[in-house]
């Protein structure tokens, strides 16, 4: 390839695109016919998890042009280069090191002259302390109560991913320890926060900023309108400033500068680095509200599971690589089928905010249009994706999958084992019951989306709105159980799925220069709403809407 060649100029994605003619009538049910290895040639199992990617549409023969076109955009020498510190994220020149947040405490990473590990497990033991005070009822509010509630105010990939963590290990939370809930709010609105003052003790709550850069104005108003009710109910001539801002704020951001000025204490700032990207920063201090919920010991496994993916990733074959294997099915789906819809659907309540953590993991980061020399490409990149538990979805937008004109690649999410903790025998196996319920309908959704019709023998013909074209590929993974380390192992393999693709597109995963337009126009509107000045300046369609709420304040 020269200089400026896209990828779509090498022979490898030629090759596939004519393969990917030949392939445009098989139906997915025929490829069940063809061989009867499809199963263990498209399954394999890594770090707790089982992938099934005999369900996507594609041969033996394509799996081989799509690890041959991955060997030529440079992927195994990519993943060497993320794992090793290198600065993969050059429109920042930068390494992307969240995978040294979960490097055991004896490994050693030497970034650019320094070790990085010690300082992680430095802050991993700052966490520790924080939480150990949480758990023993010492963290005492500025009128001596214990906290009995953590809010995070944080946005992005300072809320979404200890948000989804949090819920998905609510089964872990340390018993025989003072009980703290943890609480989240992001939006820049106020809602979720206005709610939590009209119910919440301000002597009880603590509340943790959370962002990376210490500027994001979602949080910083957020933790404003939450300064301003700790001053208000505490500073009655009952303890002074300071003492609320020790007692009431941790903060935890790359910037300590910033932490400093917004009044951090230094004993309640807890650092991360420029080099974990926000996205891909659950694993450390901006995990602290999972470490409060369930405990530093989980919060370790939690890390431990990602860090044995992070060991599949860097020493399995291409072929039984999970994140490799994931990606390219992506690849396959988007770039040869044209299938640009991915839907995240677990069949497990407690990942129910799993797709929404995705959405920014995959389309923040791959949601790109320019190659790393600068040029556009010529080729789709990320899909728009979405999801919901499976089980709700499926009375709601499955209609769409089954019948709609839309092609979409689906990712079933589902624990092979559920509820053996729970003690009452009863309980246990009504519960047991509705799990294997839950499997069934997640095994019958892929059959359906695959073979349409057919998945009923001796139906009978039907007319046409009730005919299922089938033909939908998809994904199945399954978790052993949902435990901290599984679920570790869950994200990683997307952070590294995400990764490989990003290899393949030749884009930055790690920067999102396509939001910070948006964010300076905020700023300029903000000041014409309030100011009620040049908004003559504006598109016609702006300026009515501004024009409407002016006029909406001015009825009250
Ligand atoms: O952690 P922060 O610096 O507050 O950033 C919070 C979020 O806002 C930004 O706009 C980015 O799009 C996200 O990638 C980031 O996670």
């Amino acid at each position: 390839m020269t200089e400026t060649a896209t990828i779509d100029q090498h022979p490898a994605w030629k090759a596939l695109l004519d393969h990917a003619e030949a392939m445009r009538d098989v139906h997915l049910k025929d490829l069940f016919h063809e061989s009867d290895q499809r199963y263990p040639d498209f399954s394999r199992r890594a770090a707790g998890l089982m992938l099934d990617l005999s369900k996507q549409r594609w041969r033996r023969e394509t799996l081989d042009k799509l690890l041959a076109l991955a060997r030529v955009a440079g992927v195994p020498k990519g993943i060497e280069r993320l794992l090793a510190g290198e600065r993969v994220n050059l429109s920042e020149d930068r390494p992307a090191l969240h995978t040294a947040l979960r490097l055991p405490a004896d490994a050693h990473l030497n970034v650019e002259g320094e070790d990085v590990v010690p300082g992680v497990h430095r802050t991993l033991k700052r966490m520790a302390a924080m939480v150990d005070k949480f758990h023993a009822g010492q963290w005492r509010g500025a009128t001596g109560k214990a906290v009995t509630d953590v809010v995070n105010l944080g946005v992005g990939g300072s809320d979404l991913g200890p948000l989804m963590v949090t819920h998905a290990l609510a089964d872990y939370r340390p018993r025989d320890i003072h009980p703290v809930e943890v609480h989240f709010a992001s939006t820049m609105d106020g809602s979720q926060l206005a709610d939590y003052l009209t119910r919440f003790n301000p002597e009880t709550t603590l509340f943790v900023l959370s962002s990376k850069s210490f500027t994001t104005i979602d949080t910083l108003s957020n933790a404003r309108t939450a300064q301003d009710w700790l001053m208000g109910h505490l500073v009655n001539g009952r303890g002074d400033r300071d003492l609320v801002m020790r007692q009431h704020f941790i903060g935890v951001s790359a910037s300590p500068e910033k932490m400093s000025e917004w009044g951090i204490s230094d004993a309640n700032q807890l650092e991360f680095w420029e080099w974990v990207g926000g996205r891909y920063s659950l694993w450390g201090a901006i995990g602290l509200p999972i470490a409060v919920a369930v405990g530093m010991d989980n919060f370790r496994e939690l890390l431990a599971g990602a860090h044995e993916m992070d060991r599949h990733f860097a020493n399995a074959a291409l072929e039984d690589n999970l994140p490799v294997l994931l990606a390219l099915a992506g690849i396959w789906n988007v770039n040869f089928l044209d299938i640009r819809a991915h839907s995240i659907l677990p069949y497990e309540g407690r990942l129910e905010f799993f797709a929404s953590y995705l959405e920014q993991l995959e389309m923040e980061s791959n949601g790109k249009s320019t190659t790393n020399s600068g040029q556009t490409t010529p080729y789709s990149t990320c899909p728009v994706l979405w999801g919901q538990l499976g089980p709700n979805a499926q009375h709601a937008f499955y209609q769409l999958l089954h019948q709609g004109t839309q092609p979409v690649e689906c990712d079933f999410i589902a624990p092979m084992r559920r509820y053996d903790r729970i003690e009452d025998d009863a309980t246990r196996a009504l519960l047991k019951e509705q799990h294997r319920l839950t499997l069934a309908n997640c095994f019958a959704q892929s059959r359906v989306l695959m073979l349409g019709d057919e998945a009923i023998e001796d139906d009978g013909p039907r007319p046409n709105h009730k005919h299922y074209r089938g033909n939908q590929p998809s994904t199945t993974l399954l978790l052993d159980r949902l435990t901290p380390s599984t679920l570790g192992s869950l994200v990683a393999l997307y952070e590294h799925k995400v990764f490989v693709q990003a290899t393949i597109w030749d884009i930055n995963p790690f920067d999102q220069w396509g939001v910070e337009l948006g964010k300076k126009i905020a700023t300029q509107t903000e000041r014409v709403l309030a100011s009620h000045e040049g908004v003559e300046a504006l598109d016609e369609s702006s300026r009515h809407l501004i024009e409407a709420v002016w006029r909406a304040e001015e009825q009250r």
